[in-house]
């Protein structure tokens, strides 16, 4: 397949089905937060140096317990006892591509759910190239921001639209993505999520807007990869991929409404997110659980 061939559209928008009540998100969300304190579920991330710290923190405060396990010495022992795989291209080489690799053809081998975050791709070649590898190793979950969701889109065949990163910053928004979002759920069946000011999910089928969260979010490096790497833990306990998405948005961008109302520039915002992580509840979510129509 050529990476700029265009596919025939045979859908559209039209027969996507209607967006689920408020209520039932936010219910969805609070239980599978509980059920993820109570299980704990183990997360493997292969991810980026700049995030490394933080991401582990995010999945300790939500409730579950992380380990950053990168050697391909090491994956084939550890991807089949770990409840998800998280992998992150953000500070990519060729040594930690092929580490990637291994370990997701291990998870879709011993059936380790995995999610991808494709950070910066779009611009460079090298990137590119493994991030079509490691979708053939078939992700449960795709996570990035809205340039990065486009950028795989035209990777893929399914537009010729360019992104506009700003090396690992958005400036699409998600309404742009979101079409793109539901023509890669479909070609490569899986649940695709476009993160922004508002929060795009899709399994192909149904389509989940959010929009909690604060700009603030955005002045915190890697914030988004460590949503990604919150995600691997509901992935880990979720009926579904798409629900998965859905609880992980859910909580973080409730969390983020309620920190921002804590702390108003970065430093102190990250603190006080980690906090609300910890401390966040499903009566929370159902307060302020904000569905886009
Ligand atoms: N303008 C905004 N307003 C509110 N929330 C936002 C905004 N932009 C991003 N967010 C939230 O921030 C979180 C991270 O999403 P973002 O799209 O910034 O990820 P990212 O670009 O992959 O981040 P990074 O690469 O820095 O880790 C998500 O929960 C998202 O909802
Ligand atoms: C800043 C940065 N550079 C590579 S990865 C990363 C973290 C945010 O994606
Ligand atoms: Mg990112």
């Amino acid at each position: 397949m050529g990476y700029h061939r265009r596919v025939e559209r045979k859908y559209t928008l039209v027969d996507v089905r209607p967006n689920p009540q408020a209520t039932d998100l936010a219910g969805l969300a609070g239980r599978l937060l509980s059920e993820l304190r109570a299980r704990r579920p183990l997360v493997q991330n292969i991810t980026n140096y700049v995030s490394m710290d933080i991401a582990a923190n995010a999945l300790l405060a939500i409730g579950a317990a992380p380990a950053m396990v990168h050697a391909p010495e090491e994956t084939p022992q550890f991807t089949p006892i770990a409840g998800a795989l998280v992998v992150n291209i953000g500070t990519l080489s060729a040594a930690t591509a092929k580490a990637m690799q291994i370990a997701v053809d291990v998870a879709h081998k011993v059936g380790t759910p995995w999610l991808l975050d494709p950070v910066a791709v779009g611009p460079m070649d090298f990137r590119n190239g493994v991030v079509l590898d490691l979708m053939k190793a078939r992700p449960a979950i795709l996570r990035g921001n809205a340039s990065e969701i486009i950028a795989v889109a035209r990777l893929a065949g399914l537009t010729q639209t360019k992104a506009t990163p700003r090396g690992t910053d958005s400036t699409n928004t998600t309404s742009e993505a979101q079409l793109f979002c539901i023509e890669l759920a479909r070609h490569f069946g899986c649940t695709v999520v476009a993160t922004g000011e508002v929060d795009v999910a899709t399994d192909g089928q149904q389509v989940v807007r959010l929009a909690n969260g604060s700009p603030l979010m955005t002045k915190v490096t890697a914030l988004g990869c460590s949503l990604s790497s919150v995600m691997g833990g509901f992935l880990a306990i979720a009926p579904t991929p798409l629900e998965a998405a859905i609880a992980a948005l859910a909580v973080y961008g409730v969390a983020g409404d309620m920190a921002a109302e804590t702390a108003r520039h970065p430093g102190s915002f990250r603190v006080a997110f980690i906090d609300t992580l910890d401390a966040i509840t499903p009566a929370d979510i159902t307060g302020r659980l904000k569905v886009i129509a």
